[in-house]
């Protein structure tokens, strides 16, 4: 990141810079709320790897019909299925022009191995790893109630952030819907293989000096603060 973003960066208006940029946390830690946040501010694409992989479900290609079986095992896709998305939308979707905020990806180390060389071969580089802390314990209550507007992201939830109609998007109308792995039983899983698996990508970006992490079990708004904070070093 250049010095123009740093200069605007603590307001909420749009800023011109590039930005490459890794959300990565456990289930149910925020990255899908404040990933549109970041992406409207720098104009940057957000690539969700979940969401995608739920789009290839719905349409019922033949990735979706494989992803469904891992995703409600609380297991992981491949390596080669998710860093051959990546790479697709990398080189060709326009949103990504000016940067990209990945969320979900990298999981694994050689995900993020992969990365890097697709990101060297185009002489760019990660400006930051930004990990969402927050213990396990407060992870069941958020996603076991949680709600989805699968066409915009939006989230809600049973008891803390209900829809004003039940099971309905407060600005679309449209129904709202629970995934299928968001129950106690596949959450144990998927926490278990984020530490296993995904824990070693933070280490990995340790390593390479950009990264930084804020605490998630705060509100979304202390947690957007935090997240310019960053922005603005
Ligand atoms: N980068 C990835 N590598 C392997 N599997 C992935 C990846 N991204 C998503 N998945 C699969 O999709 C599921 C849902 O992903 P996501 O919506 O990011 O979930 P979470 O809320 O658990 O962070 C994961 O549990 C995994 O099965």
């Amino acid at each position: 990141m250049g010095q123009d973003a740093s200069k605007h960066s603590a307001s909420a208006s749009p800023v011109s810079d590039e930005l490459r940029m890794i959300l990565v946390g456990p289930p149910g830690a925020g990255k899908g709320t404040q990933a549109p946040r970041i992406k409207e501010k720098f104009h940057v694409c957000h690539l969700a790897t979940g969401d995608m992989l739920r789009a290839a479900v719905t349409a019922k290609t033949e990735l979706g019909q494989k992803a469904k079986q891992v995703m409600d095992a609380g297991e992981l896709v491949s390596d080669d299925i998710m860093v051959g998305l990546i790479k697709e939308n990398l080189d060709s979707n326009p949103e990504c022009a000016k940067g990209f905020i990945l969320d979900g990806f990298p999981r694994t180390v050689p995900q993020a191995e992969k990365l890097d060389q697709m990101l060297d071969a185009k002489h760019q580089k990660i400006d930051h790893c930004i990990e969402l802390r927050i213990d396990d314990a407060l992870l069941v209550s958020r996603i076991v109630g949680r709600l989805i507007h699968p066409a915009s992201g939006r989230t809600y939830h049973d008891v803390t952030h209900p829809p004003k109609v039940a099971n309905t998007d407060d600005v679309t109308g449209e129904p709202l819907i629970r995934r299928s792995d968001d129950n106690a039983e596949t959450l144990k899983k998927r926490l278990t293989t984020y530490h296993q698996q995904t824990s070693p990508v933070v280490e990995y970006y340790q390593k390479k000096g950009v990264w930084s992490s804020v605490d998630a079990s705060a509100s979304s708004s202390a947690v957007w603060q935090s997240l310019n904070a960053i922005f603005s070093q």
